[in-house]
C-alpha cells in the first residue's frame, strides 16, 4: 500500500471559491484534483476540513498511528501554537501550504513542518503531494538534481565549443549565449522555484521562535516574486506585472489557439493541462490579462488544468464550447 497522507484544511476553506463569487476553484473542485494526484502517485488521502482548531487537532491525534505524513493547510490558524505543538507532538513528517502568499504574516505552524510551499493555488497542495511521494520533502534534492543538470548542460556547450573551435577556426561569438528555459517549461516544472529564481530573492525564512531566535528544522520556505501590492483575500486580481511578452499574453485568442493546438493533435492531452496550470499560476502571481475576460480566462484555465483528470475530464466537444465561449 502507498504511503497514507491526512490533508487537513484550515477554517473558511468550506467556502473557498464561493465567497469570490465565481465558479470554479471550489473545495470539492480542489479536493478531486488533490485525490487525482494522489491515485497518480499511488498515495492514500485522508481529506478533513474543519473551521474548528481542536477538530483539526482531534483528527491529528487520531489518525497519527496510520499516517505517513500530512499536508497542513493551515488557512487563518497560520499562528496557532496549539496545532503546531500537535504536529510536533505526533511526530508525522508535515509540509504545510497555502494558496495563497503568507505576506507579512508569520506562520508558527511552520515551526513543526519540514517545508512551506505557498502562493501557487492549488499547485501548493498538489507539490506537497509529489514531494510526499518522492520522498524529498524540503524539495531541495530537485533543486540540486537541477542544477547538476544545468553544470552537466553548461559542461556540454563548453565541450562543444572547444570542438567548434577545434574544427572551424577560432570561435567568433564570445561567451556564447546559453539557451533560457521558456518560462513557460520552467513553471510547469515548479512555478515557485522558477519564480524564485526569476526575482533572485532569497528564501525567507517564516517561522520565528519565540524571543525572536530562527528555529530552522531544514524547512525550506519558497518564496515567489512579491507582487506589486499585497493580496488579502482569495481569486482577487493583482496589478502590475510588466514585460509580458505579446506573444504570451494572456488573451481569449490564446487560449483558443491553444485548444485549437490541441484538436488538431498538435499538443497532448497532459501539454495542454501543463500550459494551463502554468499560466494560471502565472496569472496569481499577477501576471496580466485581456482586459475585462480575467475571470473567465482564469476559470478556464482552472478548467483546462483538470482536464486530465478522470472526474473533471474535457471531451472534445466540451473543448469545442470552451472555444465558442472564449469568442463571446
Ligand atoms: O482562505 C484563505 C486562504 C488561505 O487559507 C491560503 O491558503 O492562502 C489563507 C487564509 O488566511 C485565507 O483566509
Amino acid at each position: 500500500m502507498g504511503k497514507r497522507l491526512l490533508v487537513l484544511h484550515g477554517p473558511n476553506l468550506n467556502l473557498l471559491g464561493e465567497r469570490e463569487g465565481r465558479q470554479g476553484g471550489r473545495l470539492a473542485d480542489l479536493d478531486a484534483a488533490l485525490n487525482a494526484r494522489a491515485t497518480e502517485l499511488g498515495l492514500e488521502l485522508k481529506v478533513v476540513q474543519s473551521n474548528h482548531e481542536g477538530v483539526l487537532l482531534d483528527t491529528l491525534h487520531a489518525e497519527r498511528s496510520r499516517l505517513d505524513g500530512v499536508v497542513v493547510s493551515p488557512a487563518g490558524l497560520f499562528g496557532s501554537y496549539p496545532l503546531m505543538e500537535a504536529l510536533e507532538a505526533v511526530g508525522v513528517p508535515a509540509i504545510e501550504v497555502y494558496l495563497e502568499r503568507l505576506g507579512e504574516r508569520e506562520s508558527v505552524v511552520a515551526e513543526a513542518c519540514a517545508a512551506t510551499i505557498e502562493g501557487q493555488g492549488f499547485q501548493s497542495y498538489l507539490e506537497a503531494l509529489e514531494r510526499f511521494a518522492n520522498g524529498d520533502l524540503t524539495g531541495e534534492l530537485t533543486e540540486s538534481d537541477e542544477e547538476e543538470a544545468d553544470l552537466e548542460a553548461s559542461e556540454d556547450e563548453e565541450a562543444e565549443d572547444e570542438e567548434a573551435e577545434e574544427s572551424s577556426g577560432p570561435v567568433k561569438t564570445l561567451g556564447r549565449r546559453r539557451q533560457e528555459t521558456p518560462p513557460e517549461k520552467a513553471l510547469a516544472v515548479s512555478p515557485s522555484r522558477a519564480l524564485a529564481r526569476a526575482a533572485d530573492a532569497p528564501a525567507k525564512a517564516l517561522a520565528r521562535a519565540p524571543g525572536g531566535a530562527t528555529k530552522t528544522l531544514g524547512r525550506k520556505v519558497e518564496a515567489p516574486a512579491e507582487p506589486a501590492s499585497p493580496r488579502k483575500t482569495l481569486g482577487r486580481k493583482v496589478k502590475g506585472a510588466q514585460g509580458t511578452p505579446a506573444a504570451d499574453f494572456l488573451s481569449r485568442a490564446l487560449v483558443r489557439q491553444k485548444i485549437a493546438d490541441r484538436l488538431a493533435g498538435r499538443m497532448t492531452p497532459s501539454e495542454l493541462a501543463t500550459w494551463a496550470r502554468a499560466k494560471w499560476t502565472e496569472v496569481q502571481l499577477g501576471a496580466a490579462a485581456e482586459s475585462g475576460y480575467r475571470d473567465m480566462l482564469e476559470d478556464c484555465l482552472q478548467r483546462l488544468t483538470l482536464s486530465t483528470m478522470p472526474v473533471s475530464k474535457l471531451s472534445d466537444s466540451e473543448l469545442v464550447d470552451m472555444m465558442t465561449r472564449l469568442e463571446g
